[in-house]
C-alpha cells in the first residue's frame, strides 16, 4: 500500500486493480488513498490457443485489449501488444515441449520394453538350459533308482524263493509304490489344492472357512510359492521381481550379477566334470608360482592350500618337493618327480651325423715361458694377415682373432696371456685348442715355462707345433732348442719326429707364413669339422663387466652357429643374445663354429672356460643356470670351503701360527682376479701369508662389504668402484675400499701390509765392555760393582749382561750408573764408575760387564 495521491502504486504482481479511497481523520482532516487490490492469478491453460479464437493471431486489433481505462495505469496498447505476443510465443513453447516430452517418453518407454524383452529372452533360455540339465540330471537319478529298486525286488524275489516264503498277494514293487506315492505331490498347484501338500488338505475344515478367506490363503499360497520357486531355482527373474509388489525392488545390474552368476554356475558344472589332470614335472625344490604354473592354477589358490597345511609361504618361497607333492595331489593331478640334474637334459647334446659336418678353422694357442716372443708373435701375425680390409683395422682386442692365410685358410688365435699368473686361464685355454703353438726362444732354449706348456698340451693331447723365435738374434741357436726339446719327449721334424719345427722372427716377419702354413697342415690332418646348423655350443675366453654394456663374454663358438636373439646358458649365468661383435668390432648377426666373438645381454658374469649352450626358452635357461649355482654352492660346501663367515673365523682360529692377512678382491675381469689371487698367494713366507676371502667380478656389493667387516679384511678394488650402498655401509663399518688399476701397485701395498704383520727383527748392538774391579755394599742400593769401562760406552738406559768365564750368567738392566756419587747417563771408556744390576746381586770381581743397546727392526716382504 501506498500513501503518495496519484502515484503509481507498488507491488509485483503484473496489473494489479486500483482505486481511491477517502479516508477520514479528527479534526476534519481527510485524505484521499489509493488502495491497490491485487488480481487473482489465472492459470492460463496449456493447450494452444485456436486459431479463431480472438488473441491467438497477429492480426488482433489493439481494440480486443478491452478498455484502456481499466489497464493499469501507464500501460499503452502498444506495451499491451508485446505483452500479449510475449504471451503467445510462451504458450506455443509449451505446447511444443508437452510435444517433444510425450514423444521422449513413448521412445524411453519402447527401448525399457525391448531391454525387458531382451533380458526375459535370455532369462528364458537361461532357465531353459539349467531345466534341461536339471531334467537330465534327475531322468538319470530316476534311471538309477528304479534300476536299483529292480535289482533289489529281483534280488528279495530270489531270496524269497530261495526261502519259499513268497507271499501269495501281488504286493506292488517298490517303483510302483513310488510312482504311486508321488503322484498327489505332482500337482500341488490344483485349484482349491493346499499348497502345504495333501498331508494337511483336511476336507473337514475346509468348509469353515469363508469364501473370502479361502481366496486371500489361496493368495498367500500362491506369493508364497513363488518366493519358493525362486529360493529353489536360485534365481529372480524380472517379471517376479516387478510382480513382487511393495517387495524389495531389484537394480537391474543386481539382476545381470545374478544371471552371470546363475550362467558361471551352469558352465562350471560342465567345466568341473572336465578337469584336466596334469603331469607335474616336480624336481627336487620348486617355488610356489611355478608349482602353480604347472598345474595350471591360480598360485593364491596354492598358497592357501599350502596354509591349510600350516605352512605360511609366499608366492616366491621355494618348498620342497614332499610338500609340493601334496598339493599336487590336493588339486587332483599327478607329480612326476624329475632330479635336479634333468634341468640340463634340454641342452642338446645329439651328435652330428656325418653329412651335417662341415671343415671348420682350426683354433691356435700360443704358449711359451716369459719374454720368448709370444705377444710379439700374436701381434706379427695379426698385422700380417688379420682379416681386415682397413689399414690398422684392429679396433677391439677381445682375447682371440681370426687370420685369413695366404692359400686362404682360416686360422683362429687365442690371444692368451704370458704371465706366469694366468696359468690356470691357458691350461683352460688348451681345452679349446685345436693346435698348440709353442714358442722358444732361439736364443734362450726350454725354459721352465716351456716344459709347463709341454705337459699341458700333452695333457689336453692336442698336436704342437713348435715356433723357433728370435731367429733373427745373432745369437740364435735353432738347434739347441730342438735338441733341448729332446730331454722333454718332443721330436721335432727336423730331428726326424713328427712335430713340426718352424724357424721364425716376429720382430722381421720372417717365417711366419711357413708357421701359418704348418697350422693349416696340421688342421688339415686334424679333420676338424663342425655342424654350423645345429643350436651353438661355445666356449667363454674371456669375460668382464663392462661399464656400459654390462656383463660381455668373449665366447668362442665350438659347434652350431650362435645368432643374435638367441637363448643361452652359460655356466651359472643365461641371458638372450642382445648383439654379438666380431674380433674387428664388427656388429655381427650370427658366428659359425671356430668364430670368436663378444656376446652381449648376460644374467651376469660367466667364468672364462665356462660352456655356452644355446637352449630354446628362458624358463629353461634360467632354471638350468639356478640350479648350477645350487650345485656350486654345495660342491663348495662339501669341499669344506669357507663359505659362512663363521667357518671363516674358525679357521683362522686354528691356524694361529701363521699371522694371516685377509683380503678380498673385486675385479673388472675374470683374468684380472685369477692374476691378482695368484699374485697374493705368492706373497709371504712361514711366518706370515695373504689370504684371499674371496674374488670377484664386478662392483663391490653390500655383500662384500658384509664379508669384510666380520673377517676384518680390506677390500681391494681393481678397476672396479663400490657401489653406491656399499660405499656407505663400508663407511659405517670401518671396511677399507682400496682401489688399484696397476697389479705391481696392488702387489706393493699387499707386501707392505702383510709385512706390518711380521714381528719386527731385534737387533742388538754392542757399545762397551766394563770389568768389575771391586763390589761394595751401599745401603738402600744394594751391591755395587766398581767398574772399569774398558771399551766404549756404558749407558745408563742400556741392557747389560754380566759373563763370567765368558759366559753369560745374568742379563738385565741397570738401576743405577754413579761416577763418583753422581747418578750419570753415560761413562766413556777408560773411566771408573759403579754399576749397580736391577733385581740381581751376584757380583763378583773379575766379572765382565757388556753392555748393549737393541733396537727392532721392522722387516719386510721380500
Ligand atoms: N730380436 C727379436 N726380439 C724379439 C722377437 N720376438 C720378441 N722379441 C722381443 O722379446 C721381448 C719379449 O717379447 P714378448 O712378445 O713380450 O714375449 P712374451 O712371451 O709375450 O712375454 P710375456 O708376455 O711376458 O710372457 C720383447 O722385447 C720383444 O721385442 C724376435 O723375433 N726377435
Amino acid at each position: 500500500m501506498s500513501d503518495t495521491d496519484g502515484k503509481k502504486p507498488l507491488g509485483l504482481g503484473g496489473a494489479p486493480r486500483s482505486g481511491q479511497v477517502k479516508q477520514s481523520f479528527s479534526h476534519g482532516r481527510t485524505k484521499s488513498v489509493v488502495v491497490e487490490t491485487k488480481r487473482k492469478r489465472v492459470v492460463v491453460p496449456t493447450a494452444a490457443p485456436k486459431p479463431g479464437t480472438p488473441g491467438a493471431g497477429q492480426s488482433a486489433t489493439p481494440t480486443n485489449y478491452g478498455d484502456p481505462s481499466k489497464r493499469p495505469a501507464g500501460i499503452s496498447d502498444a506495451e499491451m501488444d508485446r505483452r500479449m505476443a510475449a504471451l503467445r510465443a510462451a504458450k506455443a513453447r509449451e505446447a511444443e515441449d508437452a510435444v517433444r516430452r510425450a514423444e521422449e517418453d513413448r521412445l524411453r518407454e519402447e527401448d525399457r520394453a525391448r531391454r525387458r524383452e531382451e533380458i526375459e529372452t535370455k532369462e528364458r533360455e537361461d532357465r531353459e538350459r539349467i531345466e534341461a540339465l536339471r531334467a537330465k540330471a534327475e531322468e538319470e537319478d530316476r534311471a538309477a533308482k528304479a534300476e536299483a529298486a529292480a535289482r533289489v525286488a529281483a534280488a528279495e524275489a530270489r531270496r524269497a524263493d530261495v526261502l519259499g516264503t513268497r507271499p501269495r498277494s501281488n504286493t506292488p514293487a517298490p517303483a510302483a509304490t513310488e510312482a504311486a506315492a508321488a503322484k498327489p505331490a505332482a500337482n500341488p498347484s490344483t485349484p482349491g489344492g493346499d499348497p502345504r501338500g495333501p498331508a494337511s488338505a483336511k476336507p473337514g475344515l475346509a468348509p469353515r472357512k469363508t469364501e473370502r478367506e479361502r481366496d486371500a490363503e489361496r493368495d498367500r499360497g500362491a506369493k508364497r510359492t513363488t518366493g519358493e520357486d525362486a529360493r529353489r531355482t536360485g534365481k529372480l527373474t524380472l517379471n517376479d521381481a516387478l510382480a513382487g509388489e511393495g517387495g524389495r525392488t531389484r537394480s537391474l545390474a543386481a539382476m545381470k550379477r545374478k544371471q552371470e552368476k546363475a550362467r558361471a554356475k551352469a558352465l562350471g558344472l560342465g567345466q568341473k566334470a572336465e578337469k584336466q589332470v596334469r603331469d607335474v614335472q616336480l624336481p627336487e625344490t620348486i617355488v610356489v608360482s611355478e608349482l602353480a604354473n604347472r598345474m595350471a592354477e591360480r598360485a593364491a589358490d596354492v598358497v592357501k592350500s599350502l596354509m591349510k597345511m600350516g605352512m605360511m609361504v609366499t608366492m616366491n618361497q621355494p618348498i620342497d618337493a614332499d610338500t609340493a607333492e601334496l598339493v599336487i595331489e590336493e588339486f587332483g593331478h599327478k607329480a612326476v618327480r624329475v632330479s635336479d640334474a634333468d634341468v640340463e637334459q634340454v641342452i642338446d647334446t645329439v651328435k652330428d651325423s656325418d653329412e651335417n659336418l662341415l671343415s671348420r678353422p682350426p683354433i691356435v694357442t700360443i704358449m711359451g715361458h716369459v719374454d720368448h716372443g709370444k705377444t710379439s708373435l700374436l701381434d706379427a701375425i695379426r698385422k700380417a694377415n688379420v682379416v681386415s680390409g682397413e689399414a690398422g683395422g684392429i679396433t677391439q682386442h677381445i682375447g682371440a682373432y681370426q687370420v685369413n692365410t695366404d692359400a686362404g685358410a682360416k686360422i683362429t688365435f687365442l690371444d692368451t696371456p704370458g704371465h706366469a699368473a694366468f696359468t690356470s686361464m691357458r691350461s683352460r685355454g688348451a681345452s679349446v685348442t685345436d693346435i698348440v703353438v709353442l714358442v722358444v726362444a732361439a736364443d734362450d732354449a726350454v725354459m721352465p715355462q716351456t716344459v709347463e706348456a709341454i705337459a699341458h698340451a700333452k695333457a689336453a693331447k692336442v698336436p704342437m707345433i713348435v715356433a723357433i723365435n728370435k731367429i733373427d738374434k745373432y745369437d740364435a741357436d735353432p738347434q739347441k732348442v730342438r735338441t733341448d726339446l729332446l730331454q722333454h719327449e718332443v721330436v721335432v721334424e727336423a730331428m726326424s719326429g713328427d712335430v713340426q719345427d718352424v724357424e721364425v722372427s716376429a720382430k722381421t716377419g720372417k717365417g711366419l707364413d711357413n708357421l701359418l702354413e704348418a697350422i693349416a697342415l696340421q688342421a688339415e690332418l686334424l679333420e676338424l669339422r663342425a655342424n654350423p646348423k645345429r643350436a651353438a655350443s661355445g666356449a667363454v675366453i674371456e669375460a668382464k663387466l663392462d661399464v656400459g654394456r654390462g656383463p660381455v663374454a668373449t665366447v668362442l663358438v665350438q659347434n652350431g652357429t650362435l645368432r643374435k636373439g638367441d637363448i643361452f646358458v652359460v655356466g651359472e649365468q643365461w641371458g638372450k643374445v642382445r648383439a654379438l661383435i666380431n674380433d674387428q668390432g664388427e656388429t655381427v648377426m650370427e658366428a659359425g663354429p671356430s668364430v670368436p666373438v663378444e656376446v652381449l645381454g648376460l644374467s651376469g658374469t660367466p667364468s672364462a672356460g665356462d660352456t655356452l649352450n644355446v637352449v630354446e626358452t628362458e624358463a629353461q635357461a634360467r632354471e638350468i643356470a639356478d640350479y648350477r649355482i645350487k650345485t656350486a654352492k654345495d660342491k663348495r660346501a662339501a669341499a669344506g670351503a669357507a663359505t659362512t663367515l663363521e667357518q671363516l673365523m674358525a679357521k683362522a682360529k686354528a691356524d694361529q701360527s701363521v699371522a694371516e692377512l685377509p683380503i678380498l678382491i673385486k675385479a673388472d675381469v675374470q683374468g684380472s682376479a685369477e692374476a691378482i689371487v695368484q699374485a697374493m698367494e705368492k706373497i709371504g713366507n712361514d711366518e706370515v701369508r695373504v689370504r684371499v676371502l674371496h674374488s670377484g667380478v664386478g662392483a663391490i656389493t653390500d655383500t662384500d662389504v658384509g664379508l669384510a667387516e666380520a673377517s676384518k679384511a680390506p677390500i681391494i678394488g681393481f678397476n672396479v668402484r663400490a657401489n653406491a650402498s656399499a660405499r656407505q655401509s663400508a663407511n659405517q663399518k670401518g671396511v677399507e675400499i682400496r682401489y688399484y688399476s696397476i697389479i705391481y701397485d696392488l702387489v706393493d701395498d699387499i707386501k707392505a701390509a702383510a709385512s706390518g704383520l711380521l714381528k719386527a727383527e731385534v737387533r742388538e748392538t754392542f757399545i762397551g765392555y766394563a770389568t768389575i774391579k771391586e763390589v761394595f755394599k751401599v745401603t738402600g742400593v744394594g751391591q755395587v760393582a766398581g767398574c772399569l769401562v774398558t771399551e766404549g760406552v756404558a749407558r745408563r738406559s742400556a741392557g747389560v749382561r754380566l759373563l763370567r768365564d765368558s759366559v753369560v750368567i745374568h742379563e738385565g738392566t741397570l738401576k743405577t750408573l754413579k761416577r763418583f756419587k753422581d747418578e750419570v747417563k753415560e761413562v766413556q771408556s777408560g773411566q771408573e764408575c759403579g754399576m749397580a744390576f736391577e733385581r740381581y746381586e751376584d757380583i763378583r770381581p773379575g766379572d765382565v760387564i757388556e753392555i748393549f743397546e737393541r733396537e727392532e727392526v721392522q722387516r719386510t716382504l721380500a
